[in-house]
């Protein structure tokens, strides 16, 4: 791609980069794991927010910019591979730093080293986006793109305020408002912003030489430029590049993103079914069976546990062991759901095993709460639930005798047809020794 700012510049092929902030810890949605690695939908933050980069950008080079050390490295680098094959751009990765700016220095820097490899001569238009920013759509990056070919140094993206916005003085722990800010030339910023990557290479020696307190107040690049007296160019944002910050606006977020899986009718829906977004693409098909299985051993006999199967609470029978209620029959139900979808299994919606992490709200989860947010999610992307059916194998407790109440909650759950139906192996393994239930499920899906 190229572009020509001015009729009298010399000619010469613009370059594109993209750096993606992903290094935040995610402190004000206290979810304990990195921001970007937290569940939104069908998939992370972080893979919602590489969705939005389409092969039309013309990006030569994506850099995502992960923590430093994190133990949610692997599913932080998972989209690198597809990025890469979607787009046909170059994907890095690099470690962030400890403040958002610092991670985009060194995005930047990744930028400027593969300019110098790869012998760049032209210009470099940088587009540096939050991860959190995760439902941007591709409309916004291409308006920042346009500014900057047409010559901007900066650019950031905006949608108007629609508060009244005050300014405040602080007395002590109280608040006292002096003055209403005129509204119509407020202006909430997003991402992606864009710098050519001289004016990058200009901000950062400049906050170099900042005093540490006032460097920390330059929340985003657009606002070193204003300290550089650069004119930051202003082009619409969109309502739905707002940033997850706290848990609200990941309600928010999960909403948005429910509601444009809804859009597309079921008849539209994917054949991979890999993801909501993905599902709208191709046209109806057979139904589709999927198959669940769950496993969980009975918790020791000096750890009093309560047994919960199939939706129900067993009194006085011992429970099994797990993070969450340990509920085989409503897992591999949940399991059985995802797989007639395409769309992975426990651990991609639940953080569960899978993903090696246990997060903290699935501890004691009730099986049916997860069968009902699962039945949702795959209705979310588009799918109708046929029916669910759940064979559990285990010699206890008597499942015979609570089997129309526990079809009847786990049908409610799921909003389909749920039958169980129970059985022992006959005194062999681990079930026939009485140290665990199995349970493998089957669900149709159209
Ligand atoms: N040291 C940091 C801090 C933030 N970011 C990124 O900058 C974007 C905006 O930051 P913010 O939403 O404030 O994220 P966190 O710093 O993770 O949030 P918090 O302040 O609540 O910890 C996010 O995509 C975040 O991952 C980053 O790459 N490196
Ligand atoms: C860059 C930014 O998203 C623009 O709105 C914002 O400044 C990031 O701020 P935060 O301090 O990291 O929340």
């Amino acid at each position: 791609m190229t572009a020509r700012p001015d009729d009298t510049a010399p000619f010469s092929a613009v370059h594109r980069a993209l750096v993606i902030v992903a290094a935040g810890s995610g402190t004000r949605l206290g979810h304990g794991i990195p921001k970007a690695a937290v569940t939104l939908g069908v998939g992370s933050i972080l893979e919602h927010a590489c969705q939005a980069v389409t092969p039309e950008l013309g990006f030569e080079l994506i850099v995502l910019v992960l923590p430093e050390q994190s133990s949610h490295h692997e599913v932080l680098s998972a989209p690198a591979t597809a990025l890469a094959h979607r787009t046909g751009s170059q994907v890095v990765i690099t470690s962030g730093g400890a403040a958002r700016t610092d991670s985009v220095r060194a995005g930047s820097q990744a930028v400027q080293k593969h300019a110098e490899l790869q012998g760049w001569d032209g210009p470099v238009h940088v587009l540096v986006h939050d991860a959190a920013r995760a439902l941007t759509p591709p409309e916004v990056f291409s308006r920042v793109l346009q500014a900057l070919a047409d010559g901007a140094e900066a650019v950031t993206p905006a949608v108007p305020v629609t508060d009244t916005i005050k300014q405040v003085q602080s007395e002590g722990s109280a608040e006292r408002v002096e003055r209403t800010l005129p509204r119509s030339a407020l202006r909430a910023v997003q991402t992606p912003q864009g710098f050519t990557l001289q004016f990058l290479e200009r901000a950062f020696a400049h906050i170099e030489q900042l005093p540490t307190e006032r460097a920390s107040q330059l929340t985003d690049e657009a606002m070193i430029a204003e300290d550089l007296n650069t004119e930051v160019r202003v082009v619409p944002g969109h309502p739905h590049a707002l940033k997850i910050t706290t848990e609200t606006d990941l309600i928010t977020a999960r909403a948005l993103l429910a509601e444009q899986a809804r859009e597309p009718l079921s008849s539209e829906r994917s054949e991979t079914g890999t993801s909501g977004a993905e599902a709208a693409a191709t046209p109806p098909g057979p139904p589709r069976v999927g198959i669940g299985q769950d496993i969980h051993a009975f918790a020791l006999a000096d750890e009093p546990t309560e047994l919960w199967l199939a939706g129900l609470y067993w009194p006085g029978q011992q429970g099994l062991a797990g993070h969450s209620d340990a509920d085989p029959v409503a897992h591999a139900a949940c399991a059985a759901l995802f797989s007639a979808a395409g769309m992975g299994d426990l651990g991609t919606h639940f953080g569960a095993d899978t993903l090696g992490t246990h997060r903290a709200e699935m501890a004691g989860a009730r099986g049916v709460v997860l069968l009902s947010q699962a039945a949702r999610i795959v209705r979310d992307a588009g799918f109708r639930i046929g029916s669910i059916a759940v064979q559990l194998v285990g010699n206890r407790p008597k499942f015979a005798p609570r089997r129309e109440e526990a079809q009847r909650v786990l049908s409610e759950a799921a909003g389909a047809p749920v039958s169980v139906a129970a059985t022992t192996s006959d005194g062999l393994g681990f079930t026939g020794r009485g140290e665990g239930i199995a349970a493998t499920a089957t669900a149709v899906l159209y």
